[in-house]
């Protein structure tokens, strides 16, 4: 679903690179970690997934595409597959629950049958059913963690993005968001989730990207981590992807 195959990316030409050679291969339906300390390049890899930036060298591929030689009109394509999700909560002050996560909705165009069958069922997904005509000032740090959430994922896209989701949050509801994203996994998402939260990565066994300083010093399971259950949640993927597919037609 998504790979990097010896990326660097130097933001100034000769200066230091943010991310040094790095190879990986995320599967699609997995929820994986990318930990390290601040400066590591954790951002720097989730920009190059959304084409925010491009590598000084090596290729990125997300969702069967080459991101590299991709021409900037096909970059909002591509968006479209990706929910992101940031350590600030980025909502629209003035918008209720509903409004903030039926924009995007709206946006892309879709028809309103849609829009009032998709938000609410959204909505109940992060945990926030009873709290659609609320704005952002009336809630918790966790439940707008939780709308920006429902915000990334309501155009179903098969990859969802998280730098950093609970660097604003206590331990209890940092738990809580993972738990959110936990679930959405589930559905058949691929989940990336950048973090410096060792107690988050500690309790929740999932695969572990360790960046150091731009260099990938990790890749592995942590304990608990189960191939089986991954494998499992690939083919629940590939269902919906069918299912996705065959209701189009
Ligand atoms: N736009 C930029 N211009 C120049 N250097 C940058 C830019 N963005 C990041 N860097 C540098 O690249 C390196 C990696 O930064 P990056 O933001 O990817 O790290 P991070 O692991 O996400 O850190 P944090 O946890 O603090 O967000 C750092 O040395 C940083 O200073």
């Amino acid at each position: 679903m998504i790979r990097l195959e010896h990326v660097t990316k130097r933001y100034a030409s000769g200066g230091a690179a943010a991310l040094d050679d790095v190879s990986c291969d995320i599967d699609r339906g997995e929820f994986v970690f990318v930990v390290g300390a601040s400066g590591s390049g954790k951002s720097t890899m989730m920009r190059l997934i959304t084409r925010e930036i491009t590598p000084s060298a090596g290729s990125v591929l997300v969702a069967g595409r080459e991101l590299v030689p991709m021409p900037q009109r096909k970059v909002p394509t591509l968006r479209r597959e990706i929910g992101v999700v940031f350590q600030d909560f980025r909502l629209l002050e003035g918008k209720t629950v509903y409004q903030n996560v039926a924009f995007v909705l709206r946006v892309l165009g879709s028809k309103r049958h849609q829009i009032k069958q998709l938000v609410p069922e959204t909505l109940d997904l992060v945990g926030l059913d009873g709290m659609a005509s609320r704005l952002p000032h009336e809630l918790s740090g966790g439940e707008q963690q939780r709308v920006a959430i429902a915000r990334a994922v309501v155009k179903k896209p098969p990859i969802l993005l998280a730098d950093e989701p609970t660097g604003n949050l206590d331990p209890e509801t940092s738990a809580e968001i993972v738990k959110v994203l936990d679930r959405i996994n589930k559905t058949g998402t691929t989940v990336v989730m950048a973090t410096h939260d060792q107690g988050i990565v500690d309790v929740f066994k999932k695969r572990v990207l360790e960046l150091k300083d731009g260099e990938l010093v990790r890749d592995e399971a942590e304990g608990g981590y189960n191939r089986d259950e991954t494998r499992e949640r690939e083919r629940a993927a590939e269902r919906a992807a069918r299912a996705l597919e065959q209701g189009e037609d």
